[in-house]
């Protein structure tokens, strides 16, 4: 199984960029339990990476280990250019983490728990009251800023959590399920934050059980199942791993739509919407034999449509679990 179809970014000597965050030979275990077990994740700087797996994979077991909260047993990584065994004071200093279990303070107000992050960055007063009320403002929390923390909904506290990761300024932010338990509404509010964060030049590292989060947001998807990377790719280059996917020929001429259909043996016919189904990857070499075969014969389709796979066939494909859009809910 391909592993790294990724691009990873490459500094002007040819070596991988290093400010992002890189992984190698990444193993853990909790007595016989192994969690990871020797896993590689490449995260160029400025891209979202999306570390996809089922409850109990070992996301969150990463996440800890590349924000410098628990060691690995072995294996080496590289956090915004800092090294994760020698240098995780830097990279504290560069991160910002924000994760299930949430640093918001319910029993005070919203802008204390801000003031709490500008204290704890050293701050001057001033300075930490104009980024507070900067980024409160930014993420919609203005009008609730002095309202205990508990009354929040539970998008408002996440959005709380993620404005008190971004008082540090950090470069790189590792998210462990931001969306787990908000409701379609907020998770999509979240979906917008982090897009907005990555265009402002931070890496982004999260962890999601949602193949569609991954879909939506991620550059690059690696699917963690039994401690392993089970594959690793643009949500494109996933796709394109399991069969099922397809060209679909459309015809409005009922002559023409016969004459592809006797000539394209290999097809599947759907008669009643003129249409053939051709076996495809859908990679450039599939889609141009198939045009030049069209141009050869000179017969001509309506409509052409590429067909892959969606994420949830890969991961079931991959991780073995029974096909359930449920499960992956
Ligand atoms: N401190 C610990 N001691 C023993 N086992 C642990 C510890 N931390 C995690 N585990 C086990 O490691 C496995 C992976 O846990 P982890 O929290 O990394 O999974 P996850 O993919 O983040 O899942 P979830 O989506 O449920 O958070 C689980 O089986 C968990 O029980």
């Amino acid at each position: 199984m391909p592993s790294s179809a990724m691009p990873t970014a490459r500094r002007a000597d040819g070596q991988p960029s290093s400010s992002g965050v890189s992984a190698t030979g990444l193993r853990k275990s909790y007595g016989e339990k192994t969690v990871l077990d020797g896993i590689d994740i490449h995260v160029p700087a400025g891209t979202v990476f999306a570390l996809l797996g089922p409850n109990g994979a070992g996301k969150t077991t990463a996440v800890k280990i590349l924000s410098t909260l628990i060691s690995a047993d072995e294996g080496q990584a590289r956090v915004g250019g800092h090294d994760l065994a020698t240098e995780a004071h830097a990279i504290r200093g560069a991160i910002g983490v924000t994760g299930q279990f949430s640093a918001v303070d319910g029993l005070i107000t919203g802008e204390e728990n801000m003031f709490l992050m500008a204290d704890l960055h050293h701050l001057p007063k001033s300075e930490g009251r104009r980024v507070a009320a900067e980024l409160l403002e930014r993420f919609d929390l203005t009008e609730a800023a002095k309202k205990p923390a508990s009354t929040y909904s539970g998008g408002m506290k996440r959005r709380l959590d993620i404005a008190m990761t971004l008082v540090g300024s950090p470069r790189i932010i590792f998210l462990d399920e931001p969306t787990t338990g908000l409701d379609p509404r907020a998770r999509h509010n979240m979906w917008q934050i982090i897009r907005s964060l990555v265009s402002g030049g931070v890496t982004v590292f999260l962890t999601t059980q949602y193949l569609e989060e991954a879909d939506e947001l991620a550059d690059s998807i690696a699917l963690l199942n039994n401690g392993k990377i089970a594959a690793q790719g643009t949500a494109e280059e996933l796709k394109r791993l399991i069969p099922g996917g397809h060209v679909r020929l459309r015809f409005s001429n009922p002559a023409t739509y016969q004459s592809a259909a006797s000539s394209l043996r290999d097809a599947t016919r759907d008669d009643e919407a003129m249409a053939l189904q051709i076996p495809s990857d859908g990679s450039q070499r599939e889609l141009r034999a198939i045009l030049d075969w069209l141009d050869s014969t000179g017969i001509e389709a309506d409509e052409l449509t590429v067909h892959t796979p969606d994420l949830d066939d890969v991961f079931f494909a991959l991780t073995g679990a029974g096909k359930s859009k449920e499960n992956a809910r």
